[in-house]
């Protein structure tokens, strides 16, 4: 096993990240599931974005891998299109773009096999054995140890080697130990880069901005001063081409057991002491760990799962789950909500509202805060309650609601006002992909923004109960229609507190 091949202690501060990085970068990047859609639709795009800002050096390999028997021109051509058509820059920039081309290589292999033939790629990485080498590991979970094994069965993991795992990491808590435990026997920790693409987004990152550089907010964070959080993100789109994946993951396991729950973590954790990977990721684990158990009675009261049927999504009609599955029947949510309880002083009797769907009416992540209301009213109305709501995507911002005088109205009435942050207008910039952050942070070996293995461990700790609970039917599957804001009863588990959704306006 590897040593310092990362930088676990180092701070966030310390190193460079984001779009304006100026250092140049010279790496192989091996992308095991290279002709893939996660690699086709994001990862090249990615890499190209940061090769014209002038991050990535010309001598840098970028190697895809995968079983399909091409060449190296045909996997270029197909690496070409899917550029053209997921990279909004690469069309525009024609000469950048011939030049990224010629960093991509392509070795046919399995990589979950040893006994396969590996020499066409050891011979492309034996150019540079001393700088860094990254795989990164896009295929099937069920894959991930086998490949890790072939990988240093093959003499390849050097000092500077680092290894990428795709979400999700397991399907449940004993699946998850078991990839954690087989490529940690090659790789150690600090090699290790579990990606949750939810930590790339710059609006996530932001949250600790927000927290922890505004004593204003830092000092009503908690359960005297706020009423509950909601932590929302729904989608339009179906599940694709995806639906063989999906129908063995479902809701649970896609959206929550990873980017919500690190979510909450970011919004739930006391200060970190620095902005180091250990730091973070400790007191991320301390929220993960302080979810309160779901148990059966829990799961049938603070639990609803529903699979959507035909409806009409932005003016189209479109097909249920089962049509897009091309299946009888299937017992997967492709929505869910949860009320969640935090056992820490912070956010004792605070619930945490977590919702997402699939072929919802809005695409739109975000997280509101919900203030407590005035303890004594001297207004004839009832203010509205202040909520700060966090809008991951789109239209990334912040925005706090205040009541306000009312100046058109009689007497004196109050009225709803917002102030509103676009960040994309206050900072002029386009929002990065979070892929290109992520990407070069595993170059630069800065693991602050990647999942620990007890990060993941506890998170599949609080998911399983539910999973169990689902699967004895103690909540019952319920029906929504495409493009509609799920069942009523995602509703009902907050009516019940006093609290409604927060709704797109
Ligand atoms: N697509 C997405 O948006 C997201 C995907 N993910 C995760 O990323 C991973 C990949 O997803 P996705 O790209 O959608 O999957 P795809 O099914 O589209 O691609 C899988 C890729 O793996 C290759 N592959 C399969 N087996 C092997 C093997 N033994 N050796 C080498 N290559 C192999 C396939 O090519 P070939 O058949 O030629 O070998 C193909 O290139 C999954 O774990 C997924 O859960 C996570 C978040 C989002
Ligand atoms: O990881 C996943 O995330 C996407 C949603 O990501 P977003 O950045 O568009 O919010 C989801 O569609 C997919 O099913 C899931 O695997």
């Amino acid at each position: 096993m590897a040593e310092n091949a990362g930088k676990a202690g180092t701070a966030w501060a310390e190193t460079d990240t984001g779009p304006n990085e100026s250092h140049q970068a010279s790496f192989d990047f091996v992308i095991v599931g290279a002709t893939g859609d996660l690699t086709m639709r994001k990862l090249l795009p990615a890499f190209f974005e940061r090769f014209r800002m002038g991050q990535i050096a010309d001598d840098t390999k970028i190697i895809g891998v995968a079983r399909s028997d091409l060449s190296v021109e045909v996997y270029r051509e197909r690496a070409r299109s899917a550029l053209s058509e997921f990279s909004a820059s690469f069309a525009s920039d024609n000469k950048d773009a011939e030049k990224f081309l010629e960093l991509v290589h392509y070795v046919s292999l399995d990589a979950s096999d040893t006994s396969a033939e590996w020499r066409p790629l050891e011979t492309l990485l034996s150019v540079n054995p001393q700088r860094v080498r990254v795989f990164y590991v896009a295929t099937a979970p069920k894959l991930y140890v086998a490949t890790a094994d072939a990988i240093a069965d093959h003499g390849l993991i050097t000092a500077t080697t680092r290894i990428v795992l795709e979400k999700p990491i397991g399907t449940d808590f004993v699946s998850a130990r078991a990839i954690n435990d087989g490529v940690g026997r090659h790789f150690a920790e600090e090699q290790i880069f579990r990606i949750d693409h939810y930590i790339g987004k710059q609006t996530v990152q932001n949250i600790l901005a927000l927290r922890f550089a505004n004593p204003i907010l830092e000092r009503v964070w908690n359960a005297d001063s706020i009423a509950h959080v909601q932590i929302t993100a729904t989608e339009t789109v179906g599940v694709g081409k995806r639906g063989p994946y999906y129908d063995t993951a479902g809701a649970l396991r896609d959206m929550v057991q990873n980017h919500l729950l690190q979510v909450l973590s970011l919004v739930a954790m006391e200060p970190p002491t620095a902005l180091s990977a250990m730091d973070l990721r400790d007191e991320k684990l301390k929220i993960l760990r302080a979810l309160k158990p779901m148990d059966k009675v829990s799961i049938a009261s603070d639990t609803v799962r529903a699979q959507y049927v035909a409806g009409m999504v932005d003016g189209k009609r479109v097909d249920g789950y089962l049509e897009d599955l091309g299946s009888d029947a299937s017992n997967t949510e492709t929505f869910l909500a949860i009320r969640a309880e935090i056992r820490t002083t912070r956010w004792a009797g605070v619930p945490f509202y977590l919702r997402t769907g699939k072929r919802m009416a809005h695409k739109e992540s975000e997280v509101v805060i919900e203030f407590r209301p005035q303890p004594w009213a001297i207004f004839k109305d009832t203010p509205e309650p202040n909520r700060l709501v966090l809008r991951i995507q789109p239209d990334e911002g912040v925005s706090l609601s205040l009541s306000s005088k009312d100046p058109l109205a009689e007497g004196f009435r109050l009225r709803d006002v917002n102030l509103d942050v676009s960040y994309i207008k206050t900072f002029g910039t386009r929002y990065p992909d979070s892929y290109e952050d992520l990407l070069m942070a595993v170059v630069r070996g800065d693991q602050v923004l990647f999942i620990r293995r007890d990060e993941v461990q506890a998170s599949w700790r609080w998911i399983e109960p539910v999973l169990d609970g689902w699967a004895e039917n103690v909540r019952p599957m319920e029906t929504y229609p495409a493009g509609s804001r799920g069942p009523a009863s995602a509703d009902e588990l907050l009516r019940d507190d006093g609290f409604v959704w927060k709704e797109k306006t």
